[in-house]
């Protein structure tokens, strides 16, 4: 969710205008504007993030130096995704359950392992890709 944001941009604020005139990080911003922020690019600003394009969940471990204030995948402020606690345990929960129930390896037609670029349209997704599930053995 860091590296490849669900959504690119955040959507909610994308349809509001400003209604006054306001100074953002020292940009001025004048009245009926309308902002779309930017989440990918939030994700991967080199100022903020160190190798900000390299997969390294350690990062978001304690003393990993990244700043949890600047990891935005479910917006932030008043239109916050109203569903990020559910959504998290889901993520959490159905990650757990699939990798415990069945092992993934790449279909023997694919030569490597996926590529994970992304394809952005609403929502940013992966490029279509097979993969072989083997159920585990289960535990006597
Ligand atoms: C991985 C899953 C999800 C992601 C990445 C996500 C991300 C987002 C983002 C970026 C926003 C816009 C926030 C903004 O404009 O600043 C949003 C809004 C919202 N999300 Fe989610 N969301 C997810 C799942 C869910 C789920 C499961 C629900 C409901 C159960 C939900 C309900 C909402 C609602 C109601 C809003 C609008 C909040 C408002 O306008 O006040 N989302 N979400």
């Amino acid at each position: 969710m860091f590296t490849y944001p669900t959504l690119l941009i955040s959507y909610v604020y994308a349809v509001l205008h400003t209604i006054y005139c306001i100074f953002i990080a020292g940009y001025f911003i004048p009245k009926n504007t309308v902002i779309i922020p930017n989440l990918f690019g939030a994700h991967h600003d080199p100022a903020v993030w160190t190798d900000p394009y390299a997969f390294k969940p350690e990062r978001f471990l304690e003393g990993g130096g990244a700043s949890t204030r600047a990891l935005l995948p479910f917006g932030g402020g008043a239109r916050l995704c109203l569903g990020e606690a559910v959504a998290k345990m889901e993520l959490f929960l159905f990650t757990a359950y699939l990798l415990r129930d069945f092992q993934f390896v790449p279909a023997e037609s694919q030569a490597s392992l996926p590529d994970l670029t992304g394809v952005a349209s609403v929502v940013l997704k992966a490029k279509a890709y097979t993969v072989i599930a083997r159920p585990r053995p289960t535990m006597p």
